[in-house]
């Protein structure tokens, strides 16, 4: 039966994007259907997993067929809210907040960067694809007529939480954080962080494994 989809967890959520992701590839090479244990040996989640998982939000496989490889697709994109548009703002035009500026793969799913703030005066006035760097002073006004669905922090880990404190006050509804510290947000603020760093690391332990290995067969 259909959950609400309050009650999906966390962990289903999570597993989302990497569906959408395959469902997508699978669509490139005109794959029109799929079997659960199909999807299973290119996902690596089991078919049972991948079942429940979809059955959260009422299903779309026939028993005898599986899944309608496009018509899935667009479920799950429906289901991620990528058939909306996110005003999107990035404070902090680094290296990290100019690539992502720069990634227009975001602007076709619908993430629409507005601006970038920056506060270091060589950058400011810059233009990232069309994107235009502005004094982080300037941050309040620009929002008045505005709305502003995502905050992305691409500052240092000093300044995020005040970054973080004038986004909360625009007010944003959620913000993408890139700075390897906790913020802290208001509750009703949708709060994603990214560390780089965690998946790094678990290249280097499973590296560090394989040397351990051949040095100790
Ligand atoms: N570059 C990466 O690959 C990478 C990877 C993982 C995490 N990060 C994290 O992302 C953040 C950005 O990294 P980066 O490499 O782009 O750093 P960077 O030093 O190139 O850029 C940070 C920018 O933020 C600006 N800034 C600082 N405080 C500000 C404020 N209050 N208002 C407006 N602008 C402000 C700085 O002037 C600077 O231009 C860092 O916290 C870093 O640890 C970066």
């Amino acid at each position: 039966m259909k959950k609400d989809h309050k009650d999906v967890s966390m962990a289903v959520i999570r597993r989302l994007p990497k569906y959408h992701r395959r469902l997508k590839e699978l669509m490139e090479k005109d794959v029109t259907r799929i079997s659960s244990k199909e999807l299973s040996g290119m996902i690596g989640f089991t078919a049972s997993q991948i079942r429940q998982d979809l059955n959260c939000f009422g299903g779309f496989g026939q028993q005898g067929y599986g899944y309608d490889v496009s018509e899935l697709y667009t479920e799950i994109s429906r289901i991620l809210g990528l058939t909306e548009h996110y005003n999107t703002v990035i404070v902090g035009a680094g290296n990290l907040g100019q690539a992502i500026a720069n990634y227009s793969n975001f602007e076709k799913k619908g993430f629409h960067v507005l601006a970038l703030f920056e506060k270091n005066p060589r950058l400011i006035g810059l233009k990232i694809r069309d994107v235009p760097v502005l004094d982080i002073d300037e941050l309040e006004e620009f929002a008045k007529n505005k709305s502003v669905d995502i905050g992305v922090i691409c500052t240092n880990s000093e300044n995020a939480q005040d970054v973080a404190d004038q986004l909360v006050k625009l007010p944003v509804k959620a913000v993408w954080n890139f700075a390897p510290v906790d913020i802290i947000l208001p509750e009703n603020i949708v709060q994603e962080n990214v560390h780089l760093s965690d998946s790094l690391f678990v290249i280097s332990y499973l590296l560090k494994m394989q040397r351990d290995e051949q040095q100790n067969p």
